[in-house]
């Protein structure tokens, strides 16, 4: 028998309260035990709004709807005390830019040691020796010396590898990274994702990846989800997305990509993205889509598998040989 997912998403809405807005609509989605999961879309397509829904972390005033299931957990359901527990001890998060999301007037030992020590997980000393061993796994040198110092004292580089060990500190099952390297200087970027694709494999850990780059997410793994939208327009294997797309703005993310191989004039997608308060009653992305029909226009797409894949698009089939091709 198939294990059950770790993370299943299922219909997930997220929602704002007052303005009725939908910000993600339907996402369904499951993350399996030491699978790392990629959630590739645009700006505002609702990614950072469906893990802070899986974590019951949505800002004041927004609400989640549908299905949330962690392992035997019903997250939507969680009281209060099985809530703290989920997010200390499951699951942890690692934010796009460490510097807005640690206190710049604790020390890095106390930042990295509190969440397991008020949890009652680790003594306090517990808790400082394996965060020092912690910080040696990531590169990070004279870790008694770094405990003691003070945000502002470590580059952003070393803030992130912080947040690295601070997340791997409580042994969580999933690590949300909510685009890990984006905020980072371009020379440390591969150094601090290299470093947290190693401590992921080697823990056996699940990962639901955050990023605009398709091509990031297809290296880094094992299956995409692209959004659009507020909605899954696409899942399938890393290495099938990059090389069929199925979805036509798939396709379009892939050949606005510069290559690498040769020069070529990018095709970008024309239009523009849409937050998913702003969709009618077809296909989210018929306006910016050549292929679209009066269908398109009228009726939503649902997923429904389509050569093994899922996809959301009511001519998959019959355009998928059409699609604009990757610049490579
Ligand atoms: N605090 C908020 N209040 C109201 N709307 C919000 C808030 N945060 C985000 N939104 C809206 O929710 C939608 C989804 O945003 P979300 O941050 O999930 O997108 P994203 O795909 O993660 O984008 P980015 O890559 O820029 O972080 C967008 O339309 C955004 O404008």
């Amino acid at each position: 028998m198939t294990p059950a997912p770790l993370l299943t998403l299922r219909n997930l809405r997220v929602r704002a309260r007052g303005t009725e807005r939908t910000l993600v609509r339907d996402v369904s989605l499951d993350v399996d035990t030491a699978e790392s999961v990629a959630l590739v879309g645009e700006s505002g397509s609702g990614k950072s709004m469906s893990i802070k829904a899986a974590m019951r972390l949505l800002p004041p005033g927004m609400t989640a709807e549908g299905h949330i299931r962690f392992d035997a957990s019903n997250v939507l359901e969680l009281n209060r005390r099985d809530l703290a527990r989920y997010r200390a001890r499951d699951v942890a998060l690692i934010h796009q830019d460490p510097r807005a999301h640690i206190n710049p007037t604790r020390t890095i030992a106390q930042f990295v040691t509190e969440g397991v020590v008020c949890a009652g997980q680790l003594s306090e000393d517990e808790a400082i020796e394996r965060a020092c061993t912690l910080m040696r796994d990531v590169g990070i040198d004279d870790a008694p010396r770094r405990m003691a110092q003070f945000p502002h004292q470590l580059s952003g580089g070393l803030l992130q590898r912080v947040m690295i060990v601070a997340a791997l500190l409580p042994s969580p099952r999933l690590i949300f990274a909510d685009e890990p390297t984006t905020a980072l200087d371009v020379t440390v970027q591969s150094d601090v994702l290299a470093i947290l694709l190693e401590q992921i494999r080697d823990r056996q850990l699940a990962m639901l990846f955050v990023t605009h780059d398709l091509d990031l997410a297809a290296a880094v793994t094992d299956r995409v989800a692209v959004m659009y939208a507020g909605s899954i327009v696409e899942t399938g294997t890393s290495a099938e997305v990059c090389e069929r797309p199925l979805h036509p703005y798939t396709a379009g993310l892939l050949a606005s990509r510069p290559s690498t191989t040769e020069v070529r004039r990018l095709t970008a997608i024309p239009g523009r993205p849409v937050a998913a308060y702003e969709v009618g009653e077809g296909c989210p992305f018929a306006p910016r889509c050549s292929f679209a029909t009066d269908e398109c226009r009228t009726q939503r797409p649902q997923q429904r598998t389509v050569q093994g894949r899922s996809v959301a698009c009511h001519h998959a089939e019959d355009i998928v040989d059409r699609l604009p091709e990757r610049a490579s």
